[in-house]
């Protein structure tokens, strides 16, 4: 996508995957590894990776799914579906399986996903998903938009949205806790998935004074991740110290699966905006970023 004069967001045919969004002042607002790796077999580490049909390793497939390692296309014809008319420029991507797809998940399926720009620079991921078996069978799958936030300093950071919320830990087990009343604050790995968590979210980066806003639509679910230091370092595609500049707020289905009979469609949604952030003595008001 092409404004004319500065490029303000990229995305890869491989893994239908979003790896650039960009402010007006061109500053990137989305994490990518400078270890990423752009072809198959692995996903590329950053930007929004799409985890479809499993998110991690909820399932017996690989983990988060196929579709970040496929090969999409894009539809230059897309139907007239709703269009926002504030939308400067969309693109919708097509993925459907191939045969081999279908020996390893044996259902039909069309994946739309239509990225769009909106007014004030606002990115936004709509996947609709059709089952299209011919033999009456219906699929369930889970679901995330697996989004890299850049970030100054990951302990300058606060996400705002999560208090309170029961959430699964990915580092015990996948075991229920409930979380606190205060902000979730960055000092060690996370890898929890919060259970139905508010449409919206916010990433207040103190140092940046950025706040990103995340809305959700259909997707109740979301997963904070950040892999720390001993992680990072084990991963190949990852900067030892490139933790410290990404933070991974998912919007995602991963408790209940969700369930499409033949003919049935679902719609996912995900709305990002940065503004910048409002910092009075200290503290944010929460309910200014949530609502205003
Ligand atoms: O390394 P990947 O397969 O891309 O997964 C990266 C991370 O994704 C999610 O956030 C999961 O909750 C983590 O458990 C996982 O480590």
């Amino acid at each position: 996508m092409d404004d004319g004069t500065i490029t303000v967001g990229k995305v890869y045919l491989y893994g239908g995957q979003v790896t650039s969004w960009k402010n007006d002042h061109g500053e990137e607002l989305l994490f990518v590894s400078s270890k990423a790796i752009f072809k198959p077999p692995k996903a590329i580490r950053g930007g929004i990776p799409i985890c479809f049909p499993q998110f991690g390793t909820h399932g017996n497939l690989e983990q988060h799914g196929f579709a970040r390692n496929r090969l999409w296309t894009i539809d230059d014809n897309p139907p007239p579906l709703p269009v926002n008319p504030a939308i400067k420029a969309f693109v919708d991507l097509i993925l459907k399986p191939s045969d081999e797809d279908l020996k390893i998940w044996p259902h039909s399926f069309e994946f739309r996903l239509r990225v769009a720009l909106g007014p004030n620079g606002d990115l936004s991921l709509t996947s609709r998903i059709r089952n299209t078996n011919t033999d009456g069978r219906s699929f369930s799958y889970t679901f995330a938009y697996h989004t890299y936030f850049s970030v100054s300093d990951i302990s300058e950071v606060r996400v705002e949205g999560l208090e309170t919320m029961d959430y699964l830990d990915n580092l015990k087990g996948k075991e229920r806790f409930t979380e606190q009343g205060d902000a979730i604050v960055f000092e060690s790995e996370i890898d929890k998935v919060y259970l139905a968590a508010p449409s919206k979210i916010a990433i207040i980066d103190h140092e940046k004074k950025r706040t990103f806003v995340l809305t959700k639509e259909g997707l109740p679910d979301a997963v904070v991740w950040n892999p720390w230091d001993k992680k990072a370092k084990a991963m190949q595609d990852f900067g030892d110290g490139e933790y410290k500049h990404m933070l991974c707020v998912e919007p995602a289905a991963v408790e209940k699966p969700i369930t499409l009979k033949p003919g049935e469609e679902w719609k996912g949604r995900l709305a990002l905006s940065a503004v910048p952030s409002s910092y009075c003595s200290g503290q944010l008001d929460p309910l200014k970023v949530l609502q205003g």
